[in-house]
């Protein structure tokens, strides 16, 4: 089956006038099978901006090979426009326009039936408020109206940048099942988002970049398990005080929010062991399960020796890959 996209080998050097060029952008790939619901995640600054637009047409790659839709980008960009809609910068309304109008507009530009319209202010739950003005709308309304705007043509792919961005706890749920409509019914969704245990929720798979590289890619389940490989989800009440004394004992130790994830760990005996001698009980001892904790442990400093990783990384300094 086509891949719905596909990158490979991309590289984005950004130049300035004064500094040096700075490669954001280092031989990434990413493949998305059609029909799935697919997250591109990576710390800030790691490169996915960039990447989606670059896709996109907005930014010129230095090298590399892109495809969306089977259609080689941006050779047949053109092409493909029609059946790709996307969000990648916060789009910026009229104010005094009212939601009806901004996408009707939008439609008329675009070619699209009016009937469009009513379906999509009604898909994104925006029908009820579809005659206010746009400056009236809370930031969450405004982003939905951008995945409406994106939605309008009915496009095999969705690309949306941070969908979840200034949405409260119900609007996610919405999105959620929104984006899951979709996809049953045939679309490609990818979405980059930095809320991990969301996207582990609605992803089917997930591409983890770090620096401009892949880091990770697969289902959900399969990054899961390479990370898993020897990493362990650590509780106790004084995790700053934990980290030091498995630090001191040799571990390679990273605190995650309240927990402390021990990577490359042969015997988890070994940690209870080392914080018992020193008064502290271990309420949780785990293998990392959670997104949050795969994406902390591919991308803690960079790309991590042994892990996944479907890239050269020759020429990597030994400091850094040992980080
Ligand atoms: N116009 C630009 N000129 C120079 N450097 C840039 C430019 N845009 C981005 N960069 C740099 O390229 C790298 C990747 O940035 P990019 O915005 O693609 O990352 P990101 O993963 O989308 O980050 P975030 O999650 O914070 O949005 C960063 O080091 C950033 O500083």
């Amino acid at each position: 089956m086509t891949a719905a996209l596909e990158i490979s080998g991309l590289v984005k050097t950004y130049r300035s006038v004064f500094g040096r060029p700075r490669a954001a952008i280092d031989g990434l790939q990413m493949v998305v099978e059609p029909g799935q619901i697919h997250g591109f995640l990576g710390p800030n600054g790691s490169g996915k901006s960039t990447t989606l637009k670059t896709l996109l047409g907005l930014l010129r790659a230095d090298e590399g090979h892109m495809s969306i839709l089977g259609q080689p980008v941006p050779r047949h960009q053109a092409q493909v426009a029609p059946r790709v809609g996307a969000i990648v910068e916060a789009p910026a309304f009229f104010g005094n326009f009212t939601g009806y109008k901004t996408l009707s507009l939008l439609a008329k530009a675009g070619g699209v039936p009016k009937q469009r319209i009513g379906i999509v202010l009604d898909q994104v739950g925006l029908s009820d408020r579809a005659e206010d003005h746009v400056r009236s709308y809370s930031l969450g309304m405004r982003q939905r109206l951008a995945v409406a705007s994106a939605l309008l043509k009915d496009p095999e792919l969705l690309i949306l940048d941070e969908p979840n961005n200034g949405l409260d706890p119900a609007g996610i749920r919405e999105m959620r099942d929104l984006l899951r409509t979709q996809a049953d019914r045939g679309m490609t969704v990818v979405i980059s988002s930095h809320i991990l245990a969301e996207i582990q929720q609605i992803c089917d798979s997930v591409t983890i970049i770090s620096r401009g590289r892949t880091v990770a890619a697969g289902a959900v389940s399969d990054v899961l398990a390479v990370a898993d490989k020897g990493a362990y989800r650590v509780r106790v009440d004084d995790h700053q005080r934990a980290a030091q004394i498995l630090i001191e004992a040799g571990a390679d130790v990273s605190v995650a929010g309240d927990h402390l994830v021990v990577h490359d760990l042969a015997d988890a005996a070994w940690v209870s062991h080392a914080l018992g001698v020193n008064g502290l009980w271990v309420r949780e001892l785990a293998p990392v399960a959670q997104l949050e904790d795969a994406f902390l442990t591919l991308t803690g400093g960079g790309p991590r020796r042994g892990a996944f990783r479907p890239v050269d990384d020759s020429d990597w300094s030994e400091e850094e890959q040992q980080v």
